[in-house]
Order: structure tokens, then C-alpha cells, then sequence
């Protein structure tokens, strides 16, 4: 229901008091989910776990926000609706775009502890990360693409005096996952505000508090009602509404391949929404002999365990040639060990590694490694949950691995590599695209030749070139493959939250 809970921390990186709405936010207000008994009705329900920082920081008390039913459909979509033909879109100039999201900005910059002390109690990820990637990365998404919206424009072909003008679609549906419950939610609204689209959000129902908090400030910053619009709940209630509904034109979803077919599926079913979808990953990191082997070490470490594992794009199929493989290894148990001595509590300023953001991804990545062993890799380090309490799981690497085996055929979103030895450019080339997935794959290599050869050789939606994950704004991300449709970032992003209308003009042509 309504209204707001007090959440107290009172942690080494953050203490005090965030107050937060835990209604729907609709058409500019927070209200109430509509009766249960109505057609579309889903179940809302936000709980959240509050470390006490009295005891233990992983002993959790239960936090109810709020647990409710509530029909979607007429509130939420119809005044988005409303407020693109009145308000925003083709109304509302980009400068005047432009200056709210960046504004919108400001709110974030100036809330930016309490941003993140919430995206730390929603995912577990350590609040120094939180603050610079999470936080900071979604307020610099919100202000690149804010510089896009007075330069969203047209075109005139000459020949035949047609205009082309790229309008918005009207009322787009997001939907998020929980690994990076801000910034994606920052990836999608950034490109669709800029070119004067209506959003309805739907954020995981494992991570909605940074949601909420944005809707506030999206308030505060003076949006139009009904240009941002909030519902929390359940994929299977909310996702599936959003992605039904016959007034949304477009959705936007990053998730799970298997919800991914959903979403296009009941785009074949419905209006025939356009639909871009950002997938999974079962990225390679191929390391040659001749690499930078210290920045090797390092990048491939991040790129593994970045987030504990639960990235799209993390490189958990690591692929050694032969010539270095056995110190390669040596350096990088070394800091697999320094990263398992600093697991712990996300608060602390030590802590570089963090829990795993749910029970059941929790269940899932253990069961992924017990499939590990019973399919006969060995399990070099790791491989155990760390601690007794919480959904820590140490950072684990398994070694001689084989292309069959399911830690190497599929996505297991968690702190566990596949490591494997190679002899050739050209069988490595071959296994690391020997996937269904493409979206992220990396490449170390000081001959530099090569290293752009097999970049391009790779079938995925991103390469990196001696180093790994460095998603930026203004770069197109996206799969290959399984692992997406459309581009996320820069003009392509623009692109996707735009269609053509060709208007025809004529300058003396008589019949
Ligand atoms: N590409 C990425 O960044 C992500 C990939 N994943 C992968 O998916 C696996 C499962 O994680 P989940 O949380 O279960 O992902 P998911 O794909 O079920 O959830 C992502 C979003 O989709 C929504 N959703 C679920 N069912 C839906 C439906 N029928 N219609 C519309 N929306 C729906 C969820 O509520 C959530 O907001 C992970 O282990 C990982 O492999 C998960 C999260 C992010
Ligand atoms: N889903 C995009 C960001 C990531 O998971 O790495």
C-alpha cells in the first residue's frame, strides 16, 4: 500500500535514515494497486533485507514495504498514454527534455549515498562498487543521453522532397533484472526519455528499492506525470502485462534468454510491439602467450568475478594458451585467494567481494557446481559456500573442462570459471565461439595483429582488446546470437526507441 517506510542504517559506509515510497508510481503519483478482483491482477510484493549492523552484518531482519494485489492495465498504461499526447513526446521540446533529465541528474548526484547504501541492501555488491559503477554509471547514462535529446532529428531526402522524421514510439514497457538493478534501469530510461517515449518500469521484484527512490526524484525533477511510471511485482504478473499490453509499442528487456522468448513471443501474439532484448552471455577471455601477463591477470580477474559472477557479459569461459598456462594459474589462484579474503560484508570498506543477490540464485550457482564436479572438472579452488550465513559462495575455478559439460555450456550468473588450455589461434577461435551465446568475448595478446584478428573473429556483440567490460554510453552493446536483439548505448540506442515516418511532399507535381 501507500505510503512510506523508514529504513535505518547504520553502517561503516553509511549511516541514517531513507525514507521511501512504497506505493505504485502512476501518472506522477504514488497510489494504491487497484482491487484484486480486477482482470489483470498481479501481487506486489516488496520485501527487503535489512543487515543489523547490532550483530552479524549478514543477519538479516525482514522489512515488509508492502504486499498487495493490483490491476496494471487501466491506471498505469492509460495515463501514460494521456500524458505523451498532452505532455511529452512530440509536445515537449528536447532543450526542455533535456534540461529535466538533467536535472534528474543533479537529484541523483546529490542523493548519491543514499542511492547507494539502497542498491547495496537490494543486491549485496560492496558499496564502493555501488557507488562509482552502479550509481555513478547511471547518473553519467542519464546525462549522455540528455545531451541526445535537442539532437534527435530528421532527415530530408532531396530527389523526391521526402521528409523523414523520427518520432517516438509513445508508451514503452522496460523491463529489468536485479544483477544491476539502477544502472539498467538507467540504460533504458536515458535513450527513451531522450526521444520523448513514456515509460512504464517494471524493475525486478528482487531489487525494486533504487527504482523506487529514482521515481522520487524523477518527481522532484519535474517530469510531466505520467512520463515515468513505476509498477512494481512480479515477471510473471507485471512482466507478462507489459508485454501483452496492446498500447505499449515497444519493449525493452534485459533478462534471462528463456523470459527473452517470452517477451518476443507475446509480441507475435499481441500488437507486434517492437521488442529489444539484452540476454545472457558465456563470454570467452582468451589469453595468449605473448600477453601483458600482470594486466592480463588483472583484467581477466575482474572480468570473471566483477559483481560476484552475476554479469551478462563476465568472461567465465577463460581460455590459456599452453605456453603460459601454468604460471597463469599460479597468479591467478593467488588472486582468486586475495579475493576470497576479502568477502564480506558489503558495507565494509574492505570487502571487494560480495553475496550472491538471492536464495535462489544462491541454489542455482551451488547446483551449477556440483554439476562441476560430477561432470569431472577439477575443481581447483573454491567451490564452497564462504561463511555460514547469507548468500556468500567463494570465488571458484574449475580446470579441464570440456566443451559437453554444462559449467561450460551455460550461463550460471556467479562467481565460477571454466578454465581450459589451448595450443592454436585457430582451435581457440573455434571454442570460443562453439556457443549459442554472443555478447562479450576478450582478447590478450601484445601482438597486436592477432589481437585484432581474433577480435573480429569472434562471433559476439562486444569485443575487448586487452581488456574487458568496459561498457561505455556512447558504445552500441548488444548479442549476437542467443544472446539479444537491438543495440543498448549512443545514436543506436536512439535508433531503437524511434520509428521513421516518411512524409511525402509535393513541390508542383500536377495530374
Ligand atoms: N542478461 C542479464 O543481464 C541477466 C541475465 N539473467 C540470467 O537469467 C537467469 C535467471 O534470472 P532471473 O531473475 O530468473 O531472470 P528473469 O529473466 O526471470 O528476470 C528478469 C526480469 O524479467 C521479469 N520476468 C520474469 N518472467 C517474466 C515474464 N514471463 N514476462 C515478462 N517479464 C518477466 C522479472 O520479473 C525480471 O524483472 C540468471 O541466472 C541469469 O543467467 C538474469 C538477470 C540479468
Ligand atoms: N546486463 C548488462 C550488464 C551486465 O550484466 O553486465
Amino acid at each position: 500500500m501507500t505510503g512510506a517506510a523508514t529504513i535505518d542504517i547504520d553502517t561503516a559506509s553509511f549511516k541514517g535514515s531513507i525514507k521511501l515510497n512504497s506505493g505504485l508510481f502512476i501518472d506522477g503519483k504514488w497510489v494504491d494497486p487497484v482491487e484484486p478482483d480486477s482482470i489483470e491482477q498481479v501481487v506486489t510484493t516488496l520485501s527487503i533485507r535489512v543487515p543489523n549492523a547490532e550483530s552479524s552484518p549478514y543477519s538479516c531482519t525482514d522489512v515488509d514495504l508492502a504486499a498487495t494485489g493490483q490491476k496494471i492495465a487501466a491506471v498505469s498504461l492509460g495515463s501514460g498514454q494521456d500524458a505523451y499526447k498532452t505532455a511529452w513526446g512530440l509536445k515537449c521540446p528536447g532543450t526542455q527534455r533535456a534540461r529535466l533529465m538533467q536535472r534528474l541528474a543533479d537529484l541523483m548526484e546529490r542523493d548519491k549515498e543514499a542511492i547507494t547504501a539502497l542498491e547495496v541492501l537490494n543486491t549485496g555488491k560492496p558499496f564502493s562498487v555501488a557507488k562509482a559503477s552502479d550509481v555513478g554509471g547511471s547518473i553519467q547514462w542519464i546525462r549522455y543521453f540528455a545531451g541526445w535529446a535537442d539532437k534527435v532529428q530528421g532527415k530530408t531526402i532531396e530527389s523526391s522532397v521526402t521528409k523523414l522524421a523520427h518520432e517516438p514510439y509513445g508508451v514503452v514497457g522496460q523491463i529489468i533484472p536485479w544483477n544491476y538493478p539502477l544502472l539498467m534501469l538507467a540504460w533504458k530510461v536515458g535513450p527513451a526519455l531522450a526521444t520523448g517515449n513514456c515509460i512504464v518500469m517494471k524493475p525486478s521484484e528482487i531489487t525494486p528499492l533504487t527504482a523506487l527512490k529514482f521515481s522520487e526524484l524523477v518527481a522532484e525533477a519535474g517530469f510531466p506525470p505520467g512520463v515515468f511510471n513505476l509498477i512494481t511485482g512480479y515477471g510473471t504478473t507485471v512482466g507478462h502485462a507489459i508485454s501483452h499490453h496492446m498500447n505499449i509499442s515497444k519493449v525493452a528487456f534485459t533478462g534471462s534468454t528463456l523470459v527473452g522468448r517470452k517477451v518476443l513471443e507475446a509480441s507475435a501474439k499481441t500488437n507486434l510491439k517492437v521488442v529489444t532484448l539484452e540476454l545472457g552471455g558465456k563470454s570467452p577471455t582468451v589469453i595468449f602467450d605473448d600477453c601483458n601477463f600482470e594486466q592480463t591477470i588483472k583484467w581477466a580477474t575482474q572480468a570473471m568475478y566483477g559483481n560476484m559472477g552475476q554479469s551478462c557479459i563476465a568472461g567465465t569461459r577463460i581460455f590459456i594458451q599452453e605456453g603460459i598456462y601454468d604460471r597463469f594459474m599460479e597468479k591467478f589462484t593467488d588472486m582468486v585467494k586475495g579475493l576470497t579474503a576479502a568477502t564480506g560484508d558489503p558495507f565494509a570498506a574492505t570487502t571487494r567481494h560480495g553475496p550472491q543477490a538471492s536464495q535462489i540464485q544462491f541454489d542455482r550457482i551451488m547446483n551449477y557446481i556440483a554439476s562441476g564436479k560430477e561432470s569431472g572438472a577439477t575443481l581447483h579452488i573454491g567451490g564452497e559456500r564462504h561463511g555460514t550465513e547469507g548468500y556468500f559462495i567463494q570465488p571458484t575455478i574449475f580446470t579441464d573442462c570440456t566443451p559437453d559439460m554444462k559449467i561450460v555450456r551455460e550461463e550460471i550468473f556467479g562467481p565460477v570459471a571454466a578454465v581450459m588450455k589451448f595450443k592454436t589461434e585457430e582451435e581457440v577461435i573455434e571454442a570460443a565461439n562453439a556457443t549459442e551465446y554472443g555478447l562479450s568475448a576478450c582478447v590478450f595478446s601484445e601482438n597486436i595483429g592477432r589481437a585484432i584478428r581474433v577480435a573480429h573473429a569472434f562471433e559476439s556483440g562486444s569485443t575487448f582488446v586487452n581488456s574487458a567490460q568496459l561498457t561505455e554510453w556512447s558504445m552500441p552493446f548488444g548479442g549476437y546470437k542467443v544472446s539479444g536483439i537491438g543495440r543498448e548505448h549512443g545514436e543506436y540506442a536512439l535508433a531503437t526507441y524511434t520509428q521513421v515516418k516518411a512524409v511525402h511532399v509535393n513541390i508542383g507535381l500536377t495530374i
